[in-house]
This record gives structure tokens, sequence and C-alpha cells, in this order.
């Protein structure tokens, strides 16, 4: 996002408080988002993408945007960019109304979308950042610590001096990273910021990220498929659906709203039993005696199974007797039984009906390009 005169603090990307200002407890939060909605095109065709979606992020915080393909996230985080524009709503960023003004509001957002195709592969790292940090309105030299320890923390230092097109596409999407951070900025919207990292650099970033916001107040709202990224990076999660968001929540607090989970281990547990639980009871997982765990009608076991030994069945409170009634009644002798925690996969998929990765109710994509391009767009510059 253009910015302008972004805050040339060198140490800090938090504001702290200014003679005559209110205490940082007052200070309104970093996004705060009202009754925004978006209608793309006309009449019974048309695409209700955002539905009147209300959000706050307080600053500092790390907010996980998730939901099927075609869920609205695209088009929430593109009005709220100002990218597009909304049919009705109010965007407010660090209290500024962005229709107030524009350049103000923006002056110290910016955004990583799809990572690497926003930098300059002809340019060395350390370009990049400075040439990011002019365009957010800072003098580069004056922040020249600032970038030393962003390529030091993303582990790029080795790299400064080469050109990022010869860099690996890991590295690429650390630079891209730490473009966005070069100029200040203290709300960053993240794209599926670690897609396509290795395992390793994908843990350099995460904890990269949990560090700038813990301890430079950086404000973070990430969209990720990757439920491990969101579970080790967010402090809540904000579910969309159809348009609507569906919950908003921490993570523990999602998992654990998600209702009781027993596992029930038996030799008697064979495919039959399985299929007669299923008629009436949410069988969430079936685990076969080589140890592999079909979920949802995933099976991921190998051929030579014997059958099920373990069932993964939702039975909070009553259904839990109705469950023992029912195993009983099937000739089951239970070996064992324990209360499961769900996976945060598991509250998605039980609050959106499918899959992370997976499209919603419409498998189309936004129709006007990704969010990469808008943002190569709005910033002027291509790789
Ligand atoms: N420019 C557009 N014109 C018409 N329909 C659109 C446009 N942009 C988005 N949509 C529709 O709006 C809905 C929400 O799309 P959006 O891209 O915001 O979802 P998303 O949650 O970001 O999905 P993904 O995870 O695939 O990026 C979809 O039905 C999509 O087809």
């Amino acid at each position: 996002m253009a910015r302008g005169a972004a805050s040339e603090r060198d140490g800090s990307l938090s504001d702290g408080v200014r003679p005559g200002e209110e205490p940082a407890d007052a200070a309104p939060p970093a996004l705060a988002i009202e009754g925004l909605s978006k209608r793309f095109g006309d009449g019974a065709a048309s695409v209700l993408a955002v539905d009147d979606v209300g959000l706050t992020v307080e600053r500092g915080s790390i907010v996980g945007l998730l939901g099927p393909n075609g869920a609205g996230k695209t088009t929430l985080i593109k009005c709220t960019l100002g990218i597009v524009l909304p049919d009705s709503g109010s965007v407010r960023v660090f209290g500024a109304d962005v229709t107030d003004g524009r350049r103000a509001a923006y002056a110290n957002v910016d955004a990583m979308l799809e990572g690497a195709r926003n930098d300059y592969w002809r340019l060395t790292v350390r370009e990049n950042l400075r040439y990011f940090a002019t365009i957010a309105g800072v003098d580069p030299d004056s922040v020249r610590g600032r970038h030393d320890r962003l390529l030091d923390r993303l582990e790029l230092t080795a790299k400064a001096d080469t050109p990022v097109r010869e860099l690996s596409r890991g590295m690429k999407q650390k630079v891209s990273l730490a473009s966005v951070l070069a100029g200040g900025a203290e709300l960053v919207f993240l794209d599926e910021p670690t897609l396509g990292l290795d395992v390793e650099s994908s843990r350099t970033l995460r904890r990269e990220l949990r560090r700038l916001a813990r301890e430079e107040g950086l404000t973070i709202v990430l969209s990720s498929h990757d439920m491990d990224v969101v579970e080790d990076v967010c402090d809540r999660v904000v579910m969309m659906a159809n348009g609507r968001i569906v919950a908003d929540d921490t993570v523990a607090a999602l998992r654990s709203g998600a209702g009781d989970v027993v596992r029930v281990v038996s030799a008697d547990v064979d495919d039959a039993v399985v299929a007669t639980l299923r008629e009436r009871f949410d069988v969430r997982g079936v685990e076969t005696d080589l140890g592999a765990v079909e979920r949802d009608g995933d099976r991921r076991d190998g051929g030579d199974r014997r059958g099920p030994t373990a069932v993964e069945v939702a039975a909070g409170g009553d259904a839990l007797y109705d469950l023992m009634d029912a195993l009983r009644a099937a000739g089951v002798t239970v070996e064992g039984i324990e209360t499961v925690r769900p996976e945060l996969e598991d509250v998605f998929v039980d609050l959106t009906g499918v899959e992370p990765g997976e499209g919603g109710s419409d498998e189309g994509g936004s129709g006007e390009g990704d969010l990469s391009d808008a943002a190569a767009d709005s910033r002027g510059r291509s790789p």
C-alpha cells in the first residue's frame, strides 16, 4: 500500500504515547470494520461476497482469517485495503476512517499478498528493503539498523547483496516479508505467508511474526489454509463462510467449544460397527490396527488393513450414554475410552462444512485477479 510519511522509528514498530495523546489502553484498535457488505453483479447471478461483517483487531495481535475458497476472505481484505469499494459499512485503521482520508489512514498499513511476487528480482535483497522503505516515505539510511535486524532474524544476512532472482522460493518469500516490514508498517495483511516454504523457513518466519507482534507491537491479519501455521502463530481466529463470520475466538476456545469427542478403543470395532455408529452419531475418525486414521471419509491407510480398532465420535453430555448403549447393542466390549481434544481443522470442518483449502458453496475465484495483482498495482511495481 502506498504509505505517506511513515514513522522512522528504528527499533520499535509500536507508537508508544506521545505528549497530549491518550494512553495506549484507550487507543483505538488497529482495525475496526463495521457492517461491511460487498455484492458482485446484479440480479439472480449476483454474489454477496461479504455479508454484514464486523471485525475488530487489537494492536499487537495476530488474527488468522480462515475460510473455504469463495468464503469472502479476499474480498474482505480488498475492501479493508481500499482496493475494492464496499457497498456499505465502515473501515477504520488506527481510528482513522478510510473514507475521510485514504492516504493518511493507510499510512502505516502494508500487505504481503502471495509472497515473492511483489519484490524486484533484479535488485539485491538489501536494495529491495531500501526501495520499499523509500516508497513508504522513510529515509532508508535512517532505518539501516532495522533492516539489518530483519535480515538477521529472517536468516537473510548472508544473501543481503544477492539479487532476489537468484534466491530460492522460500528465501524470496522471506524477502517479501522483510520488504513489507522495511518501512515500518504497523498493520500488515499477510496472505498465505508460508505457502511453499520448507519446514525450516516456515518455522523461522512464524517465529519472526510472533516476535514482531510481541516485542514490536506489530498487528498482523494473516490468511492461510494451513491450520498448523494458524494454531502456531495466531492469538485469535476468525472463520468465514458464505461471506459471513461464523466464528471469532482464540484457538483454544474454538477447540474446547467444539464439543466433546470420545475415542473408543476395542478390537470389536470393525467396519460394520462403524457403519452402525455412523447412522446415529457423528463419527469423526476411525483408527485402524495399522495406526492409520481415516477422517471424514478420507482414508489414508494402506492396503493390508484388518479393520479398525478405535473410533472417534462426537458425543458430549447425554450422547455419551447413547453411544455406550449403541456399542453394547453392537456387541462391542470397550477396552478403553478417552476424551479427545478436537483439532482446529475439525472445528473448521464443523463450521464451514468443508476441508481447509477446498471450495465452499462457490468454487469460483475472485474473478478480478488475485490479491497479489491488486497489491502490486496498488504499490505501482512489478517484479
Ligand atoms: N470481481 C468479482 N466479480 C464477481 N464475483 C466475485 C468477484 N470477486 C469475488 N467474487 C465472488 O465472491 C465470493 C467470495 O470470493 P473471495 O475471493 O472473496 O473468497 P475467498 O474466501 O478469498 O476465497 P479463496 O480462498 O479462494 O481466495 C466468491 O463467490 C467469488 O466468486
